[in-house]
């Protein structure tokens, strides 16, 4: 039986330190690498990342459209990337955004979430616009597999304000609703193993993570604008729950795996001066 997902995470966090890499085989990042834009790049590109990185990162996230836009050949070098995640020790979170109605979230959570299947990872990142409470299924199929969920709350895109800032009857906004949710299935859990996806560019949002109890998958650094710095001001006290992740500002580094090795232990050098327990 696997320890819970939270468990795993803090332990090797506590061990590797808090960076999630984002293993996203972008065309461009595939030309940079020397690589053609086809499944044999995609998958030198991939299991290289995970060569280089798997045995000294605490998360690696494997961006499923980058494998999916090849067709079944792309999806099953995803799921060969997924099996050296697991073989190089690293955690797998998979981002892929799923969200639907209960039903169809049961077929996802099969998919993603269920020992033996070929796409299963250790987390997933799930959207709630069809409302929270149907995910309660994934939720509870990670649970019992050990494994996690990260839930869309503010995202770092410049579009998310529209939706995400809107506010509810009873005066929260939707992201606040959304940590809110996730703060209450996480209850009782030490940590919990329903996290939330916010941003490392959004700024100061006023949005209280104290209930959270769960992981905060913070993509943006890098590329999108975001700075170790800048996780203060939007995180705060809730600092030692966040899990930082960039994809192109370490890719950018390769195909040299040193080289990677190196961009990363930067990243997690520049985090762990700000992310100390406050
Ligand atoms: O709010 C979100 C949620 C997910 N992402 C994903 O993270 C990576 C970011 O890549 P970078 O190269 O570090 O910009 C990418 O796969 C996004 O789909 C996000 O950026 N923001």
């Amino acid at each position: 039986m696997r320890e819970p997902y939270g468990v795993r995470l803090a332990a090797l966090v506590e061990e590797r330190g808090p960076l999630c890499v984002g293993v996203d085989p972008h065309p461009g990042v595939l030309r940079a690498w020397g690589l053609d834009a086809d499944v044999a790049g995609l998958e030198r590109c991939a299991r290289g990342m995970v060569e280089a990185l798997g045995g000294t990162v605490a998360v690696l996230k494997p961006q499923s459209a980058f494998f999916e836009a090849y067709g079944s050949a792309g999806v099953a070098v995803l799921e060969r990337t997924l099996a050296d995640i697991a073989h190089a020790g690293a955690l797998s979170l998979l981002d892929v955004k799923r969200g639907d109605i209960g039903s169809t979230m049961d077929a996802y959570a099969a998919a993603y979430l269920t020992d033996g299947s070929p796409l299963a990872a250790d987390a997933v990142t799930l959207s709630p616009y069809l409302g929270f409470g149907s995910l309660d299924g994934a939720i509870g199929v990670a649970r019992a597999h050990g494994r996690g969920v990260y839930v869309l709350a503010l995202t770092s895109n410049p579009e998310g304000p529209q939706v995400q800032h809107a506010v509810a009857a009873d005066g929260r906004t939707v992201g606040q609703v959304v940590v809110d949710e996730a703060a209450r299935r996480n209850a009782g859990a030490v940590p919990g193993d329903v996290g939330v996806v916010v941003g490392a560019t959004i700024g100061r949002t006023g949005t209280r993570f104290d209930a959270l109890n769960g992981s905060i998958l913070a993509p943006g650094l890098g590329a999108q604008g975001g700075t170790a710095a800048g996780l203060a001001e939007i995180f705060g006290a809730a600092l030692p729950l966040v899990l930082p992740t960039t994809s192109r500002e370490v890719m950018g580094a390769g195909p040299d795996p040193e080289r990677l090795r190196s961009a990363a232990a930067g990243v997690v050098a520049s985090v762990r001066e700000v992310l100390r327990p406050v």
